[in-house]
């Protein structure tokens, strides 16, 4: 076959494209995404686009399958390696939007080591986010810095700044980011650039702040890169720090023989809110189940006038959305509702899903329960404890959809009635997908909507439960004592892995729990466990009794004698020997220092002593700084020498740092980075200091 004539004029085409003479002309470049005949080729240009690399991105929850959490009014602060090939500027930015919607708040990522970048964004709303990063290549910025280095080395630039002008020409003629204020400036420049011809004037204005911030905004993005787009819960301030009081209302009357009723609960708030909570707990509020009906130490026979356990829940009365008759009425509930609002307490339920034989719901619905061969339906059990008294529901089978809405419902109700925080009751005995679509739907409407999970349980089921959706978890820090182990554990918590999703809830005691270490160590122990959980976590709670320092215990056993979940009590409030003060003083404390409102921003410091267990929290400003030394030993005096962490401010071993003892009051200066304390349990097992940083008003 002969080869085809060139046409007249192609040599002179090919000589100016370099052309060899009869070589076939190339087709003209496509823009990027312009469709290709090919689809190997598209997929060529598509993977040629994708310069940059987005990886590590913090938070990212099991690849984007969960949310991570935040609070609303806070920010959502995001990491990620980014980086791209050869020495080109790179840039890039944090993205957010309400979930559900489309167009993106950008905020600036900067570059802080090592091609890790951070990015801050706030999140004004109680609700559910899309996050994501976009990166790109910034061509104008590699221009100036490649051009400003040859300047400087004194290299002839005639050509760079021809290519400056080329680059503000395309960005002005692309016309696609910005403003319309900002696309006609740089028009505007376009135009100068193109009218100046002095070389030092073009020059100039390519170098100038102006022509770097339009470029910022309205330039192109090349190789603009997304990464996928993940999610962030933004609860409301009181998932990540509140201060929880619990008791069990029919315990209020002040007569161990007359059963409390709302109104005893009322007059109990003033002494609740004294004290410095914000949280008010009920266990189960409902009907008590008559069969199986516990009797006094969790004995199986109950005597006549034995209340029995508050877990059993239903009876003739009602279920779920019943309330005790001994207690009140639904009215008075929302009184008492109302009136702990007004003492800047928020009442929390307790969401038990569980049963008693008596429950309405097992005769209008045996579809919703497990039934054996015999008949019978099988008792609960969360081994080795069995409670007799109850019975579970099931969750699968002729339960869909009918119990999961009706479980559903009952938060809804209760919602209804002014409460939107939940302990819910061994979440981990019931299914993943249950709980991941209960909080889905309900947040759906109400995302003020808490749930605190009581799962004590395998560590890895307790942090699911967390990534599905509870907002606080109950932890193992009641038993954690030694200071290895507790530091330990705040660690595990507070790390990459665990910090966005679980946020712990640190209880001293509970109605279940009465610890080992207090029922042996005396009042110190119960000062030493309260300002533990009150200043390394930011939810805490008490059950009523701790501040009397309540320990008796059914021999061998971490249970209370005469615990509340089988009888009355009656309690002397002012009981001698309590530790009022120091709940007091730790409440407040957590109100006036910011650096008290986070769990995750502890370090523990070098204290020479085993028993002396010495960390500090702060702002990432400094601004609020404090340090903790506690005691563990109960029982002894124990001192150590420690460092002040003076190096946090910058400043060298022999510099002098102002202190505030926050207990005293007093103020003094430490001279110097190793000090040494001395903590006799008798007189007080903890020492808490406010930094104040060079500078900063006392
Ligand atoms: O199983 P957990 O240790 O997580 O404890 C929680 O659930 C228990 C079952 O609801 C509950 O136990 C109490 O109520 C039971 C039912 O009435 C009763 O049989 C138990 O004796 C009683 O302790 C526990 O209080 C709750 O925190």
């Amino acid at each position: 076959m002969t080869p085809k004539k060139p046409k007249a004029g192609a040599a002179e085409a090919a000589r100016k494209t370099r052309r060899p003479p009869g070589a076939a002309a190339r087709s003209r470049p496509r823009r990027p995404g312009a469709a290709t005949a090919d689809p190997a080729d598209a997929r060529l240009e598509a993977l040629a686009a994708e310069r940059i690399a987005i990886e590590a991105v913090s938070p990212e929850i099991d690849g984007g399958r969960f949310p991570a959490k935040a609070v609303a009014g806070g920010h959502l602060a995001v990491e990620a390696d980014i980086f791209g090939d050869g020495h080109d500027a790179i840039d890039a930015a944090l993205l957010l939007r309400p979930a559900g919607t489309t167009a993106w708040t950008e905020a600036p990522m900067v570059l802080f080591d090592n091609d890790r970048w951070h990015g801050s964004i706030t999140l004004p709303e109680n609700r559910l986010y899309d996050y994501s990063i976009a990166a790109w290549r910034d061509l104008f910025a590699s221009w100036r810095s490649e051009v400003s280095k040859k300047y400087g080395a004194g290299l002839a630039i005639g050509l760079e700044i021809e290519e400056g002008c080329r680059l503000v020409a395309k960005a002005a003629a692309d016309g696609t980011r910005g403003t319309a204020e900002q696309r006609k400036a740089l028009k505007r420049l376009d135009r100068e650039l193109r009218a100046g011809t002095a070389e030092g004037d073009r020059f100039a204005l390519l170098m100038g702040d102006d022509a770097a911030a339009l470029m910022h905004q309205a330039g192109p993005r090349t190789n603009l890169t997304r990464h996928k787009v993940l999610q962030v819960f933004a609860d409301r301030p009181a998932a990540a720090f509140s201060a929880w009081y619990e008791l069990m209302p029919r315990s209020q009357s002040g007569d161990a023989g007359r059963h409390g009723t709302f109104d005893d609960v009322v007059a109990r708030l003033p002494y609740v809110r004294e004290l410095g909570f914000d949280v008010l707990y009920f266990p189960p509020i409902h009907p008590i189940g008559r069969t199986n009906r516990k009797g006094r130490n969790n004995s199986l026979i109950a005597e006549a006038d034995d209340p029995g356990s508050p877990y059993a829940i239903g009876a003739a009365e009602g279920g779920h959305d019943a309330i005790h008759p001994e207690l009140g009425s639904l009215e008075d509930f929302r009184r008492l509702v109302a009136a702990a609002r007004d003492h800047g307490l928020e009442i929390a339920l307790d969401f038990a899903i569980q049963c008693s034989p008596d429950h309405p719901w097992i005769r209008q619905h045996p579809e919703w329960f497990d039934w054996r061969p015999d008949g019978t339906i099988k008792f609960a059990e969360n081994p080795p404890k069995k409670y007799e008294d109850i019975v579970n529901v099931h969750f699968y089978r002729d339960a869909i959809p009918g119990l999961w809405h009706a479980l559903r419902d009952v938060v809804r109700f209760w919602i209804e009635q002014g409460v939107t925080i939940f302990r819910v009751d061994n979440p981990h005995t019931k299914p993943f997908p249950f709980w991941e679509w209960l909080i889905g739907e309900i947040r759906a409407q109400h995302p003020e909507a808490i749930f605190l999970a009581e799962a004590f349980t395998r560590p890895k089921v307790m942090k699911r439960l967390a990534k599905i959706g509870f907002s606080q978890s109950y932890s193992y820090f009641t038993w954690r004592n030694h200071k290895q182990e507790l530091a330990e554990y705040l660690t595990e918590l507070t790390r990459e892995d665990c910090r966005h999703t679980m946020r712990p809830n640190f209880f001293v005691n509970t109605p279940d729990i009465n610890p080992y270490y207090l029922q042996h160590s005396g009042r110190a122990g119960f000062r030493v466990r309260l300002v533990l959980a009150a200043t390394l976590a930011g939810n805490y709670g008490i059950y009523s009794g701790f501040e009397l320092c309540e320990a008796a215990a059914v021999p061998g056993k971490e249970e209370y004698l005469n615990s509340e979940k089988y009888e009355i009590r009656a309690w002397d409030w002012d009981r001698p020997g309590n530790v009022k003060d120091d709940v007091r003083l730790v409440n407040d404390l957590r109100r006036r220092h910011p650096a008290l409102q986070d769990f995750t921003n502890i370090a523990f410091y070098n204290a020479w002593n085993d028993s002396i267990l010495y960390y500090g929290k702060r702002t990432a400003d400094l601004s609020s700084f404090l340090l903790f030394a506690v005691n563990l030993d109960p029982h002894n005096a124990q001192g150590a020498h420690f460092e002040v962490p003076l190096w946090e401010f910058g400043l060298p071993d022999e510099a002098a740092i102002e202190v505030e003892d926050l207990v005293t009051g007093s103020h003094f200066t430490w001279h110097g980075k190793v000090q040494h304390l001395w903590l006799d349990p008798r007189q007080r097992p903890y020492a808490i200091w406010r930094l104040i940083p060079p500078g900063a008003p006392r």
